[in-house]
């Protein structure tokens, strides 16, 4: 800390402009055990100075005593802090540590590796622009580094350092530094990472963490802190199509009307016109009203209330964007659901839904697949489970905005809420807007007339093993089944297809040509709703090979 707090004691205000006016960049450290993170995060912390000196002397005594460096200063100590209280098993555990160079402030998000930390990791890498991963040139990619690699991906990180530690240990042999790299490449390739900086580093001794190594004259790169003081990342949102999500509609008085919120995503002036989500009417922006004044422009990350031209109807809640390039509103979504409590997923049950700017009651309707953290493999399973990864289809009760969480983090991430504990048990990042499941409402507006109340529905079973078939799309049959719920057992060849990613779209046609039906892939049966007698429903797999399934709604299916 000593030239920082030599500025602090002679002009304190001098110090405070130059911290506000640098940039901030958010990375998170991620390894396998004793790859030497806490020995990273420590040197950081220490060649930077901002490690007290009161907490320097009593590193110096504890390096003595208790490191593992043979009375050389232990900088993994400067992290026991945390250690300790990981021991006591707190919930959602992730250390913030801030720092500052001369060029730019930090902040490091620290969280433990192991798999059952999995929400800690991805709780910690949600607000990240970088991840620095770990690893240790004795032992190359481990399971944990590719595990560590998806979460980061999975939360939109797009940045990597592959920081090969122990360089020391392996005579800083470049070739070794060269395979790790390639294997890396090669198996991060999918994940679509924007860059992948590798650098040879002994976090132990310092080699190209702050100083280019002379151990290392083969490496031509940045060090790694002349990496993180560097890195160009997005300016988070500021460049993206405009989004407010309205937060609060502020009236107090007839003659003003003020939409208030946090803008999440780009820019707005006075005079651009803006759209609301869930009228699709437009208006122009007429002030920029805040507690200063009003302002010329706004962008992302700024709290400010709008007033528009025109009288709309605009409620907490909507999200107003550019026209051009609305986000999606809808009531049905794909996204990717990260568990985060101990209380699995019950699909069908009805939980809180939180957006950027709305809570709604919805539901998991389907669960698509669960991700082996591992392998990346895709599986099959009935529910998902605490520090597990699925993708899953929610249905809303009202329609929200959203983004696909690759083009907006802001706009893109929603968790889930328990009602009943108000436990928040899952994060969740939209993928897409998933097909429509036709309700009986929308049946009427499809000019049929609705089923009656819902006790009527008839909940039957039907046999699609035998019936199942690899075909052209086809084979149109009429249903004479009352409206109602329907299960399905089905084969073996059925759940391979879906076990390979495929969904299942069951369509109805009509004469009113309405939209598709039901979508609800559950373990080993599938339901639908399905339309009154005389509808013709087409059973097919959404995605891949094309596979149709005739249903018959006739004396033959065992009905
Ligand atoms: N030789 C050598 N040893 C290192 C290096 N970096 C870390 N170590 C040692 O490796 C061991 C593990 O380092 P830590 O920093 O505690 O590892 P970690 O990944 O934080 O481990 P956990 O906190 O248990 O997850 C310690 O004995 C460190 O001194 C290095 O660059 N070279």
């Amino acid at each position: 800390m000593a030239h920082q707090s030599d500025l602090i004691e002679k002009d304190i205000l001098a110090y405070l402009k130059s911290q506000e006016e640098k940039s901030l960049l958010r990375f998170i450290t991620c390894g396998s055990v004793d790859d030497g993170k806490s020995t990273l995060i420590g040197r950081l912390l220490w060649d930077s100075k901002m490690v007290f000196e009161d907490q320097l002397a009593a590193l110096e005594v504890d390096s003595k005593k208790v490191g593992t460096q043979g009375g050389a200063i232990d900088y993994a100590l400067l992290l026991d802090g945390l250690q300790a209280e990981r021991e006591q098993g707190i919930t959602i555990d992730v250390a913030y540590r801030y720092f500052s160079t001369d060029r730019r402030k930090f902040i490091v998000a620290d969280t433990p590796g192991h798999e059952q930390y999995t929400r800690n990791m991805v709780t910690g890498a949600s607000t990240a622009q970088v991840a620095v991963i770990l690893v240790d040139a004795r032992k190359g990619l481990l399971t944990q580094t590719r595990r560590h690699s998806y979460l980061v991906s999975l939360v939109g990180i797009r940045h990597i350092v592959l920081a090969v530690n122990k360089m020391d240990l392996i005579g800083f042999d470049q070739q070794r530094f060269d395979t790790i790299l390639g294997d890396y490449r090669q198996f991060a390739a999918p994940l679509g990472f924007d860059s992948i900086t590798a650098i040879p580093i002994s976090a132990l001794n310092g080699d190209n963490i702050i100083e280019p190594s002379v151990n290392t004259p083969w490496y031509q790169g940045p060090t790694l802190m002349n990496y993180l003081e560097t890195v160009q990342v997005e300016g988070e949102n500021v460049e993206k199509p405009f989004r407010l999500p309205v937060q609060w509609v502020n009236r107090p008085n007839l003659d003003f009307r003020g939409f208030c919120g946090t803008i999440a995503a780009g820019t707005v002036r006075p005079g651009d016109e803006v759209r609301v989500a869930s009228s699709g009417r437009t208006s122009r922006v007429a002030r920029i009203v805040t507690m200063d004044g009003d302002l010329p422009e706004a962008t992302a990350g700024q709290a400010v209330t709008l007033t528009l031209a025109d009288e709309i109807d605009i409620s907490r809640g909507d999200t107003l964007s550019v026209p051009d390039a609305p986000p999606l509103q809808t009531r049905f979504l794909e996204a990717h659901l990260v568990w985060l409590h101990d209380e699995q997923l019950h699909p069908g049950q009805s939980y809180l839904i939180k957006t950027s700017c709305a809570v709604i009651p919805g539901r998991v309707t389907t669960l698509r697949h669960v991700v082996d953290v591992n392998t990346l493999e895709q599986k099959q399973a009935p529910t998902l489970r605490l520090n597990e990864i699925g993708v899953g289809l929610l249905e809303l009760d009202r329609p929200a905005a959203f983004d696909p969480y690759r083009l907006n983090r802001a706009t893109g991430n929603f968790i889930v809420i328990d009602r009943y504990t108000n436990a928040t048990v899952a994060a969740g990042m939209v993928i897409a807007a998933a097909p429509e499941i036709l309700q009986p409402q929308e049946l009427v507006a499809g000019g049929i007339p609705a089923p009656a109340a819902e006790s009527n529905a008839a909940t039957r079973r039907i046999d699609l093993g035998a019936r199942f078939i690899n075909g052209d799309e086809g084979n149109l049959v009429d249903l004479t089944e009352e409206p109602g719920q329907i299960e399905f057992d089905v084969s073996p060849a059925f759940l391979d297809a879906l076990a390979q990613g495929n969904r299942v779209l069951f369509r109805l046609r009509s004469p009113e040509q309405l939209p598709p039906v039901a979508l609800l892939a559950y373990e080993h049966s599938l339901q639908c709703t399905f339309s009154r007698a005389g509808d013709r429903v087409n059973l097919i797999l959404f995605s891949g090979p094309a596979i149709t399934i005739p249903l018959d709604g006739g004396a033959d299916t065992g009905l």
